[in-house]
């Protein structure tokens, strides 16, 4: 398992209100048909470990590149005057070029011959610049995109998750804790849009390409984020751990401040 895969990325494309209890928590309506938002590349963080060292930054910067290996370790970075929410998603990371594909041409077993694995991530909501955005009629771009928002988990190849080819929609529990306090814990199973709509939607107005990340919305119980806080995320394929990712969380560095636009 690497993070070289992140390299590969074009676009990560993150799929919004897919979970009823989310929605609810958040008074948010059903949306009629999926709906979804880009997150920028620059917004990629993985782990520090003992292996992975924080990445040696110019002075005052919280972004410059991926490493060789895929890796940018590196704290959360909370923005000054934000109201930043953990929202643990599940990724799908594709293999193929999927392009203006129709309902009846892919099912759920479609999904496995689509990517290449999966991964863990976080993302990350500046919910006080969202909710003015939202109120307001503006894009989410900053709400969604600042530097370090969108944390992510080393690569899971689909061959470990071999059992389910024909069908993943079911096989996945993610959790997410903050300071050792468990904040969310989602099954894949209860998605509005599975797994397979997803993919076949976005394919009818943007093409996926290789290395494309989807994130495929959150379950219930996202909350703040503060300087101090560390957060775990575990990824399960039924009882199994697949993977876990922590992170810190720090005040970002430079002059941004939230203002009301
Ligand atoms: O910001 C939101 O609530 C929409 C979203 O990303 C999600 O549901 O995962
Ligand atoms: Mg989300």
């Amino acid at each position: 398992m690497s993070f070289n895969y992140l390299k590969a990325a074009k676009k990560i494309i993150c799929i919004g209100r897919n979970y009823a209890a989310h929605i609810k928590e958040l008074n948010n309506p059903i949306p009629k048909q999926p709906f979804f938002f880009l997150k920028p590349l620059s917004s990629v963080v993985t782990p520090i470990s003992q292996v992975q060292r924080p990445k040696v930054l110019p002075n005052g910067f919280s972004y410059c590149g991926l490493n060789d290996d895929g890796t940018n370790s590196s704290p959360i970075f909370v923005p000054n005057g934000v109201t930043v929410h953990h929202e643990i998603e599940l990724a799908l990371i594709m293999d193929k070029y999927i392009s203006n594909v129709s309902p009846s041409d892919f099912g759920p077993q479609d999904v496995y011959d689509s990517i290449s694995g999966v991964s863990l991530a976080l993302d990350l909501t500046a919910r006080n610049v969202q909710n003015e955005a939202k109120k307001k009629g503006l894009p989410w771009s900053i709400g969604k995109g600042f530097d370090t928002f969108c944390p992510i988990s080393e690569f899971i190849p689909k061959e470990h998750l071999k059992e389910d080819s024909r069908n993943l929609q079911n096989v996945f529990r993610l959790t997410c804790s903050v300071n050792g306090v468990k904040k969310q814990d989602g099954t894949s199973d209860l998605m509005l849009n599975s797994l397979h709509k997803i993919i076949q939607h976005i394919s009818t107005m943007i093409s996926l390409e290789p290395g494309d990340i989807i994130l495929t919305g959150t379950p219930a119980g996202v909350g703040e984020l503060h300087p101090g806080d560390n957060i775990q995320g575990e990824l399960y394929y039924r009882d199994k751990k697949l993977i876990d990712m922590c992170f810190e969380c720090k005040v970002r560095p430079g002059p941004y401040f939230y203002k009301e636009t």
